[in-house]
């Protein structure tokens, strides 16, 4: 992509290799071999990277806002075959040794598998996922970290399911057996027409109330795009016709990252090789990045 190059427009993306401390850093999380759909969702990390390049770290305010000034923002690469026990393992260090160094870890998918890991390492107590699914799945695969995160995980850090809200979930897109594991664990499940109903602000601050509680709260935010309109990501294999619009995405990205208790996200399902040949997947990918580095800069 030839982009045109002028001083007095900065671009996002580009940002230094993580050196100890940060206040914001990107890690790679390519899974892709447990997918249920066959994806080629292990090459968007580097097609994200990409095309941040295409947007400007500027916030129009008032007051304006550079992040590349008013953040530290940094990336560590990515993850070698973060699937498979050893690569959740890789992936598990990687995330604790990083989150412990950082306000706001962002990890880059990958398949949806990659929310166990990342939210293992992060340390979670709480979880918010944006998705059409449950992924409340029996066995392995991008339908099941939130199963694992409740069942699997090492005795101590288990999530407690009352501190996960689910938000997106979607007509056609689950069974009802699963709906059920969610009722019967007390899961708090939004689905896409309440928070139609609600409004994005009202849902969100139900979501990091409820994911948020307890003693020293660590929120997971889990950002899957299948949760939008086909329209708007026709690289995601799960998506919708339907779903979110981006601009609803991107509000409900920004408004829950705001809050401090959120210490990890990560970006889900997108095939960047199953992307449109505009990219507009990828593109959404990107702007989810910067949406949640937006928020960061607009912490109290
Ligand atoms: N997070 C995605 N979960 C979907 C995966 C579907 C697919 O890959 O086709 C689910 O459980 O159905």
């Amino acid at each position: 992509m030839a982009l045109s190059h002028d001083p007095l427009w900065p671009r996002g993306g580009d940002w230094p290799a993580f050196d100890a401390s940060a206040d914001a850093v990107l890690l790679g999380v390519p899974t892709w071999r447990t997918s249920l759909s066959a994806t080629g969702a292990h090459a968007t990390p580097a097609a994200v990277r990409e095309a941040l390049r295409r947007y400007s770290p500027t916030l129009m305010g008032p007051p304006i806002v550079d992040l590349n000034e008013v953040l530290r923002i940094a990336d560590a690469g990515d993850v070698h075959e973060p699937d498979g026990d050893e690569g959740v393992a890789r992936a598990t260090a990687r995330v604790a040794e990083l989150s412990a160094a950082s306000r706001l870890l962002i990890a880059l998918g990958g398949d949806n598998s990659l929310t166990y890991p990342v939210a293992l390492g992060a340390g979670a107590t709480g979880l918010i996922t944006i998705d059409a699914h449950f992924d409340l799945r029996d066995g392995v695969s991008n339908g099941s970290p939130v199963r694992r995160l409740v069942e699997d995980a090492p005795t101590g850090t288990a999530i407690d399911p009352r501190r996960i809200v689910q938000i997106g979930i979607a007509d056609f897109a689950n069974s009802a057996a699963y709906a059920q594991r969610a009722a019967d664990w007390g899961i708090r499940v939004i689905t896409l027409d309440e928070v139609r109903r609600r409004g994005v602000a009202d849902v969100v601050a139900e979501a990091v109330e409820v994911a948020g509680a307890g003693d020293a709260p660590r929120i997971h935010f889990d950002i899957d795009v299948d949760a939008c309109d086909r329209a708007a990501t026709p690289g995601c294999p799960a998506s919708v016709p339907g779903g979110f619009a981006a601009d609803e995405l991107r509000a409900l990205v920004r408004g829950i990252a705001a809050d401090p208790r959120v210490v990890s996200a990560d970006i889900a399902e997108v095939d960047a090789t199953a992307d449109d040949e505009d990219g507009r997947t990828v593109r959404l990918a990107a702007l989810c990045v910067l949406e949640l580095l937006a928020a960061l800069a607009g912490r109290a």
